[in-house]
């Protein structure tokens, strides 16, 4: 067994929790509360703007030109294709995406995006990409098991998003992360892996939040004071 089917294994209460979110599996009903939706377009904007910021910040502990591509390449696609999915909830709810731009950070959002900080800033590349893999794995099999259970037709109002992430392309992606943290954690202490498997267990825990946060709309306690005046 490799370095990251361990991990996967080892996470699989996590990845099950995830595929029954309630937000999540209305993805697959094609029914979301739509404030719901708003409230993760938002977090999301933001969140993808920061990991494209920790992929810049890992750059600088590249080993090879070739993790310099890697990285480079996975801006772009953050940059030029994660835009569709959100496009696709923002066609549902009505709203303009330009218009769920530039918001604050709920909570949720504001810690998985530290967290994956910390570690491009304090940790070593493995433990960075342990940090950052759960964010194209759990989607990808998100996309995997919503497109078996459901079977979406073009007319699904999130066949956009259900498709893109069980497309190829994330699961390349994914299997170059794995490739990469499998490489990496060959030769690491013993401590070393403990901190390799407690990035990527947080990470796959602050994944089933930030879809809880969006489901629930979660705010700071000082916004619901303000919003009760
Ligand atoms: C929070 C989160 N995690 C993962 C993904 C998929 N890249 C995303 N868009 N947002």
């Amino acid at each position: 067994m490799t370095f990251t089917e361990q991990l996967r294994q080892e996470n699989d209460d996590v990845f099950q929790k995830i595929f029954t979110h309630p937000f999540v599996d209305g993805i697959g009903r094609g029914d979301v509360p739509k404030d719901s939706i708003i409230h993760y377009v938002k977090a999301d904007f933001e969140y993808l703007n920061a990991f494209m910021k920790i992929y810049a910040l890992s750059m600088v502990k590249a080993k090879s030109r070739d993790d310099i591509r890697f990285f480079f390449d996975q801006i772009g696609f953050v940059l030029n294709d994660e835009v569709h999915p959100h496009h696709n909830f923002c066609d549902y709810v009505g709203v303009e995406y330009e218009a769920l731009q530039s918001s604050s950070l709920p909570p949720t959002a504001d810690h998985y995006i530290k967290h994956m900080m910390h570690h491009a800033q304090t940790g070593t590349i493995a433990e960075i990409y342990a940090a950052l893999l759960p964010c194209p794995w759990t989607y990808l099999e998100i996309g995997q098991e919503l497109l078996k259970t459901y079977k979406p037709t073009k007319s699904h109002p999130f066949y956009e998003w259900i498709t893109f992430y069980a497309d190829e392309e994330v699961e390349r992606i994914t299997l170059e992360l794995r490739h990469r943290l499998d490489q990496e954690a060959q030769d690491v202490s013993q401590e070393q892996k403990q901190l390799i498997k407690e990035a990527f267990r947080k990470s796959c825990e602050l994944e089933w939040k930030f879809w809880e946060m969006a489901y629930i709309c979660e705010t700071w306690p000082s916004e619901q004071e303000a919003s009760r005046i």
